[in-house]
């Protein structure tokens, strides 16, 4: 079932905000926005003025940005933000799987996808059960039907990831090299998985991963044994290299040789490369709301920042619609972020859904992901007021994301 796009609100807003950053952009990207002539002038600030680390300048922002759109929940998530956040152990398939299983099972970490699907499998057994001894009320036997209706199998398969349980804040050791020099693990936010898992890579697809550095996604990816082609690109010199590495400390070599690495601007990418693929994932640079309460180093809140921060959604945007385009017809698209933002995030997509049919004559549907939320609320904190895709809200008691993400399918 297709989510119900509001699209005129996020248009409204993404237009205001390119109308106030990119007069040129709007035009290029909705037509038909009027073209404002005379900015208001600049606020100057004196040279003297102080300038507030980076970590604060971001907790005030959020503030008075999250505090408006989450209201009530802000208290609970922005102490969680502000906290040590829970990591989840991205099993790597292409280790000693035995002794690395047993390792993280010692630990008392448990898979919480192997988890959430087994939950699912005694559903179906209790409903079977119910309706042949008839000893299940209606009422109770709809309930069981709901978690059931969407099937594990829309889950990519083969992807294992390891966390404590809710409550629990043990730490992972890192992981060890074994003979063959390749790790067990990958550490990771565990709610990074979730993107990947709903991208649900089938057998023989051709994906391609746009913004994948430093490649703990492509890593995830990787793990389905599915593809039958991976393009891994990034903008960035530097944090190719570190996907390099990484690829090289997890992957057996003529695996790794299978992966077509490029350092593409992603907008592009159309121009650059005339295959189509089945799957696309768009893991965008965004605000990096947790990081960025904690480090002062390459914080995109650092003041002379600032023009780069506001024109994020718009490059978010031109990311996601690059991403679409590089999709077959049927083929599907997930778009990620680590933000609370909803300017960065339903926004983004609300615009590149308008912008696609606006400019290319190309219908994009948006998919229910809701199925997520019952499969895996016992290990994730989910938002219920997402009006398109799933946002992982930080929390105590389960201390991962934020993340955002929200699949496309196009149809044309
Ligand atoms: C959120 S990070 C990706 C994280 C990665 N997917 C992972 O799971 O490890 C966003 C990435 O987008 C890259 N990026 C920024 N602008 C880009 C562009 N125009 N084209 C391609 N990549 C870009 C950044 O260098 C950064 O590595």
């Amino acid at each position: 079932m297709a989510a119900t796009l509001h699209v005129g609100r996020g248009r409204r807003l993404l237009r205001q905000l390119l109308r106030e950053q990119a007069p040129s952009l709007t035009r290029l990207f909705f037509t038909s926005a009027p073209c404002r002539r005379g900015h208001p002038q600049k606020k100057k600030w004196a040279t003297t003025t102080p300038r507030i680390p980076a970590t604060r300048m971001a907790l005030q922002i959020f503030d008075m940005n999250y505090g408006t759109q989450f209201g009530s929940l802000w208290p609970s998530i922005r102490i969680s933000l502000l906290s040590e956040q829970k990591y989840g152990a991205l099993f790597n398939n292409f280790c000693d799987v035995k002794l690395v299983t047993q390792q993280l099972e010692d630990l008392n970490a448990i898979d919480f996808i192997w988890e959430a699907q087994n939950a699912v499998k005694d559903l179906d057994s209790m409903a079977e059960q119910g309706a042949r001894e008839q000893v299940l009320s209606p009422e109770t036997q709809t309930e069981l039907c709901e978690p059931r209706d969407q099937p594990v199998s829309f889950i990519s398969p083969n992807i294992k990831c390891y966390t404590f349980p809710r409550g629990d804040i043990s730490l992972f050791p890192q992981a060890k090299p074994d003979i063959l020099g390749i790790l067990g693990y990958y550490l990771l936010n565990a709610a990074s998985v979730l993107p990947v898992l709903a991208l649900n890579v089938q057998p023989g697809d051709l994906v391609l991963d746009l913004c994948a550095a430093p490649g703990g996604k492509t890593l995830a990816i990787l793990q389905t044994g599915c593809c039958r082609e991976l393009a891994v690109n990034d903008i960035s010199a530097s944090r190719i290299d570190r996907l390099h590495r990484i690829l090289h400390s997890y992957l057996p070599e003529q695996l790794i040789n299978k992966v077509k690495i490029t350092r593409k601007d992603g907008r592009n990418w159309r121009d650059l490369n005339d295959t189509c693929y089945d799957r696309v994932l768009v893991d965008v640079p965004c605000t990096n709301d947790r990081q960025s309460l904690k480090e002062e180093e390459n914080s995109i809140f650092k003041y002379g920042r600032k023009e780069e921060r506001k024109m994020l959604p718009m490059l978010q945007l031109q990311l996601l619609v690059a991403g679409i385009l590089a999709a077959k017809p049927g083929g599907e698209v997930m778009y990620s972020t680590c933000t609370l933002s909803q300017l960065q995030n339903e926004y983004v997509v609300e615009g590149a859904v308008e912008l696609l049919k606006v400019e290319h004559g190309i219908t994009v549907q948006v998919a229910d992901l809701s199925y997520f939320r019952r499969l895996f609320q016992s290990t994730f904190s989910f938002y219920q007021d997402c009006r398109l895709g799933e946002l992982i809200l930080p929390n105590l008691s389960a201390n991962f994301g934020p993340m955002y993400f929200c699949k496309l399918q196009r149809l044309n």
